[in-house]
């Protein structure tokens, strides 16, 4: 039966990271759920601001009214007004501070969602994408980005609502205290405005540069490390610092660049500030000279004016803090946007009892966009049967192991499972029926228990125990200081190659999958070993559907069949006997293979 499977070959932008004009949309999903909170903040706001500007204007009340009142014998206008500035005071830095509470908070649950969606999303993603994606970028999406943000979030916004609505309310509260001095401020702010453009140019280039050279150096750190292996057994360790070394010193160059442009800013603001401070009270002063002014209403004028251009430099810096929070919303909402090609079935057919028949029917299949690598591989596996894969490096033996394990779809043909096209198979019946163990033996931080039990969550400890036992790893597991419930990480025990290859067989004998696909690790185990790891091996074989990428000959002679695997096509097909009796390509690896263990015995 061939069941029409699901389109899969979803369309997917070429560079993965492109997608412009989408932090928009993202942004506005991620705030929905904190809607309520917004508005409350931005009401916090504008109060506090309106307590903090009325600060001047109270004091110019207190000296022009209050004081003549005083000198009058009537304290009250003036106790009145120094009650209301202290009130103004009070509630403005009470409101300032659940300003700073209430974004922290409406962050963090922002945070919290996009953390939660980024995960899910990439985990969701196939093997396709994380292989072109880079775990790199995985990690930069979930920390830096993400951080990026945040800082946006945290301070950025609600800094520059705060500035922006203190420099407006200080302009007209100055404008309607006294026109002239408000004039004056005006006539300074074009010089601010200006200054703030240039600074904002420079400071994007400035960000440029900094993100490409910050990139360059966690690309250079992430590869040594993760190629610590290699740079310690070639002795790279001097040129990789070498490498290394100019790079930092690269970005202390763009750093250094980055605090001087910011330095010049800072001191041009200042300057604008203090020179309209200056005008404003030469001004004011031969007004109130000439009696034209009040001395309150030029002290008032003097605070505003001071005030005035000490939120610029926080808006100018604002723009970089939105830049970075852009570009990573873009590159979030670019992730967030893939689709994987893996596609479930829209109308999946249950296989609750899988019997393990395989069969690849005229496979064709290369990785992404890239070349065949699979010709029309055509095999049909009886349930039960074990197959070894042999042939060449880069024959295409892990291909065919990967596309029955369906970490990637053929592009034409199928694989079919009990006669149902993988694609259509509901996915969890897929993943009780088919496991396939990798080379690398992957072990998740936590017990032993708990790394065998991955096959089987509900697994009972007798039942965990019976699969250790089954492939020989009970009595080594008996030896650690806890048993079962060892940590298998820095905490706990080490586990050598072919100790962990065991633990990944424990974990598949207790899946107790169909069909088991096996990727044969090429030289974890020595000699003395490889008995156990036969026997191991034979033991989780029994009884089901294998397909082994075989590297070991023990493995292949005693597989019921051997398939020959030689640029992506099936070129033999046989029993192990059959194979060497025929006297091909087999029989000429077999040779080969004998001719090495006795030359190394
Ligand atoms: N993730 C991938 N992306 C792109 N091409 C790949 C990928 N994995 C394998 N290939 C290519 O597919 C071909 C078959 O590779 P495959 O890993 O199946 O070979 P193999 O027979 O298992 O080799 P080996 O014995 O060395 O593991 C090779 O040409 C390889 O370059």
């Amino acid at each position: 039966m061939s069941t029409a499977a699901a389109p899969t070959q979803a369309a997917r932008p070429a560079d993965l990271d492109d997608e412009r004009g989408q932090s928009l949309p993202l942004l506005r999903s991620v705030l929905r759920p904190v809607r309520s909170r917004v508005w409350l903040l931005v009401l916090l706001v504008v109060v506090s601001q309106a307590a903090v500007v009325a600060g001047p204007a109270l004091v110019a009340v207190g000296i022009d009214t209050g004081l003549p009142a005083l000198r009058d014998g009537d304290a009250v206008p003036l106790v009145l007004v120094g009650g209301g500035y202290l009130l103004a005071a009070l509630v403005g830095g009470l409101l300032s501070a659940a300003v700073v509470r209430q974004s922290a908070a409406a962050s963090q649950t922002v945070l919290l969602d996009l953390r939660r969606r980024v995960f899910r999303q990439t985990q969701r993603l196939d093997l396709e994408f994380h292989e072109r994606y880079t775990s790199g970028r995985v990690i930069s999406r979930q920390t830096s980005d993400i951080e990026a943000v945040r800082d946006l979030l945290d301070s950025g916004v609600t800094v520059l609502a705060t500035s922006a609505l203190s420099m407006v309310l200080t302009a007209v509260s100055l404008v309607v205290l006294d026109g002239p001095s408000g004039a004056v401020l005006l006539v300074a702010v074009v010089p601010g405005v200006l200054l703030t453009r240039w600074f904002q140019r420079r400071s994007q280039e400035q960000y440029r540069r900094t993100r490409v050279v910050a990139a360059r150096v966690i690309v250079a750190f992430v590869e040594t490390m993760t190629g610590v292996r290699a740079v310690q057994a070639f002795r790279r360790e001097r040129r990789s610092a070498a490498a290394y070394a100019a790079l930092t010193e690269d970005y202390r160059a763009v750093q250094d660049q980055a605090i001087r442009v910011n330095g010049v800013f800072d001191l041009w603001l200042t300057m604008i500030g203090n020179v309209t401070v200056a005008v404003v009270l030469l001004v004011g002063g031969l007004r109130v000279l000439d009696g034209a002014l009040d001395v309150g209403v030029l002290v008032a004028a003097v605070l505003y004016a001071r005030r005035f251009f000490t939120p610029l430099r926080d808006v100018g810096m604002f723009y970089n803090s939105f830049q970075s929070a852009q570009a990573a919303l873009e590159k979030l909402a670019s992730l967030l946007a893939q689709e994987p090609r893996l596609t479930d079935p829209a109308h999946p057919v249950p296989l609750p009892h899988p019997m393990g028949g395989l069969e690849l029917d005229h496979v064709t299949f290369g990785y992404a966009d890239g070349p065949d690598v699979l010709h029309d591989v055509h095999v049909s596996i009886p349930a039960g049967q074990t197959v070894a894969l042999v042939g060449s490096t880069g024959a295409g033996k892990s291909t065919v192991a990967k596309l029955v394990a369906r970490f990637y779809d053929v592009r034409r043909g199928a694989v079919r499972l009990d006669g149902v096209d993988v694609r259509s198979v509901a996915p969890g019946d897929l993943r009780r029926a088919i496991v396939m163990v990798t080379q690398e033996a992957y072990l998740f931080s936590g017990s032993v228990a708990e790394n065998i039990a991955v096959g089987r969550p509900d697994a009972t400890r007798a039942e965990i125990e019976a699969a250790g036992r089954a492939v020989g790893v009970h009595d080594l597991v008996m030896t650690f200081p806890q048993g079962y419930d060892t940590p298998v990480d820095s905490r706990g025990v080490r586990l050598s190659a072919g100790q962990r290859q065991l633990v990944s067989f424990a974990r598949a004998f207790l899946a107790d999958p169909a069909v088991l696909v096996l990727d044969e690790a090429t030289s974890s185990l020595d000699v003395p070993g490889e008995q156990h790891v036969q026997e191991a091996l034979e033991r989780l074989l029994a009884d089901r559907t294998a397909v082994v990428v075989a590297h070991r000959l023990s493995t292949v002679m005693t597989a019921d069949r051997v398939l020959v695997v030689e640029g992506g096509r099936v070129v033999e097909d046989g029993s192990p006997a059959e194979l060497v009796a025929r006297g091909g390509r087999f029989a000429r690896l077999h040779e080969d293979w004998q001719a090495s263990i006795s030359a190394a015995v």
